[in-house]
């Protein structure tokens, strides 16, 4: 049923000759209510009352002719106008994906058959969606689909680089204990009149390597000696042991040529467009560090991200599962794998200036693991923030201000302002106000695939403040919007055990859970 509907959508938004038609038509009904009354006019006069009452009826019969043609004409300005609208829209997703993902935009050349027509953005795009489709098949998820690097720019690239091939993978979903490579893409079948659900309960992530990991990431928190001085062990152990390239940031690399000159071998970047490549550069990222190092470490990558294993080095680790003094163990296994993992969604934000408004340029777009904050600042007034899901109009949030968190970040800023801790792996969009001046408010959680919408209204006292992630503050003037959805790049991250596992291990330790000690038997009871 769906794809004849869709279809003919399609035909209807998009083609021309219609449009062109239609207009032809209404042309010609509105000159033939004129001819009807031309003809009319001189053989009314002095004619009986059977015929005047005739002469009425077809005027009226012109007349409603005349406004269905009106009515026709309105209905297709406003459909060019949409569309004109729709097509601006496209063109502007268009250019930011290939901002962040298009390799020719970072200046590597293609093999020849991606390279045809490059300068219709549309075709490159289509064809990397293309392969991915085809990639796609039954049997998991592969790599270069998640990278959208395939094997052939791959091996292109490899060659033209003399750099090593990045080590591909495949996901697997498994249920209570059961390996299947089935990816279900359907999550609800119809057939024969009834609507089923596909099983979905308890179904873990395994990541397999295909070839090894090659290229490791190590980042680490700054300014911390016991950080320093593990990030060295580990990196002349993962060089010597494990011969793996290595990749620093430009500030840890400096640290280590002051301490040896052994540590040459060790990579880094110059700037932040060749930061832009790391994901086709780089297998594994291992985080030394706090939650905040794993924060800092996702918004690097600003398309898809590499495995991360996160080493917990601060005091509170809800995304940091394993230890770092078992580091040499924990890596073995994780090389090797298959490993556990937790798909760890993200939130896109864009700004939409009011002075920008018909500029067809948008703000950069910011992408974050925990949540986006519209708080007052320094301002001593309540915000004003008008919030639509999907054009829909929530409501006006008047208080402290508003956080839009993912379910990674539910246990951080949203659970201390009174939200739901919600597993990780769960997608959806926890809405959660800051000290609402309402009684009535409370948190809620939207579904995946809506974009929110905050508004400062044009009349609000004062200007909001933005922070993406607790950083990047920036100022919402009166009239500015902020846009949110769910990010197609998620950060997959290493679980020491399990996804569930590791969840309730971080908030048992974390929040102190379970600490009360348990009623004695020795006491009063129900008789
Ligand atoms: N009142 C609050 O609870 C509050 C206020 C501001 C920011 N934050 C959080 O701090 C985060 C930034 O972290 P940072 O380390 O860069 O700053 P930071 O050094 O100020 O640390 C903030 C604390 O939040 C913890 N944290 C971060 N992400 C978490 C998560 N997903 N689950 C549970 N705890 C988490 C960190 O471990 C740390 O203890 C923001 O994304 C925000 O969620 C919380
Ligand atoms: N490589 C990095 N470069 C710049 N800033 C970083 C880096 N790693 C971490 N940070 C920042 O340093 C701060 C502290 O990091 P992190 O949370 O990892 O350590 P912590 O505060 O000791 O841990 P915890 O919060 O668990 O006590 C965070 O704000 C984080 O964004």
């Amino acid at each position: 049923m769906y794809p004849f509907q869709l279809k003919s959508n399609e035909n209807a938004s998009v083609s021309y000759p219609q449009h062109e038609n239609g207009h032809v038509d209404s042309i010609s009904l509105l000159s033939s209510e004129k001819t009807v009354q031309e003809l009319l006019e001189p053989a009314i006069q002095g004619m009986d009352g059977n015929l005047v009452e005739f002469s009425e009826a077809l005027r009226t019969v012109a007349k409603a002719l005349r406004l269905a043609a009106e009515g026709k004409a309105c209905a297709q300005a406003d459909a060019a106008e949409w569309k004109h609208k729709y097509e601006l829209e496209r063109e502007r997703n268009m250019l930011l994906e290939h901002k962040v993902l298009s390799p020719e935009e970072h200046h590597c050349d293609l093999p020849s058959e991606r390279n045809e027509g490059l300068s219709n953005k549309e075709d490159a795009t289509y064809q990397a969606i293309g392969q991915t489709l085809k990639c796609c098949g039954k049997n998991g998820i592969c790599t270069h689909e998640i990278l959208r690097d395939g094997e052939a720019d791959s091996d292109y690239e490899s060659v033209k680089n003399g750099r090593k091939k990045k080590a591909s993978f495949k996901l697997a979903w498994y249920c209570k204990g059961e390996s299947s490579d089935q990816y279900k893409h359907d999550v609800v079948s119809f057939a024969r009149g009834n609507i089923t659900t596909a099983e979905r309960s308890s179904k873990q992530i395994s990541l397999k390597w295909e070839t090894s990991p090659q290229t490791v990431l190590v980042l680490t928190k700054p300014n911390s000696t016991s950080v320093r001085i593990i990030c060295a062990e580990m990196i002349r152990w993962l060089k010597q042991h494990k011969k793996l390239d290595i990749f620093v940031e430009p500030r840890v690399r400096s640290e280590l040529l002051t301490e040896s000159s052994f540590f040459n071998f060790v990579h880094t970047w110059e700037d932040d467009k060749e930061a832009l490549l790391l994901h086709t550069k780089v297998d594994l990222v291992v985080t030394l560090g706090g939650d905040g190092t794993v924060l800092w470490g996702a918004s690097l990558f600003k398309g898809p991200v590499p495995p991360v294993v996160a080493f917990s080095l601060g005091s509170l680790g809800f995304m940091t599962p394993f230890y770092s003094e078992h580091y040499k163990e924990s890596l073995d296994a994780i090389l090797q794998g298959p490993i556990s993992i937790t798909l760890r969604h993200r939130l896109q934000c864009h700004v939409i200036r009011e002075s920008a408004k018909h500029e067809l340029r948008l703000d950069e777009l910011t992408l974050v693991l925990n949540e986006v904050t519209i708080d007052r600042g320094i301002s001593s007034f309540l915000t004003n923030l008008e919030c639509y899901c999907d054009h829909n109009f929530v409501t006006t949030v008047q208080g402290d201000g508003l956080i839009l968190s993912t379910t990674s970040g539910s246990t951080a800023y949203s659970l201390a302002a009174g939200g739901s801790m919600v597993h990780p792996q769960v997608p959806g969009i926890l809405f959660t106000p800051i000290c609402p001046h309402s009684l009535s408010f409370r948190p809620l959680i939207f579904p995946e695939h809506v974009t929110v919408r905050v508004q400062i209204p044009a009349n609000s006292r004062s200007p909001a403040w933005v922070s993406f992630d607790g950083k990047g503050r920036k100022k919402l003037e009166p009239g500015d919007a902020l846009l949110c959805s769910m990010a197609p790049w998620p950060v997959p991250t290493a679980c020491q055990v399990d996804s569930t596992s590791d969840f309730l291990r971080s908030i048992h330790d974390g929040l102190h859970w379970n600490l009360r000690k348990t009623q004695s038997f020795d006491g009063p009871r129900d008789t």
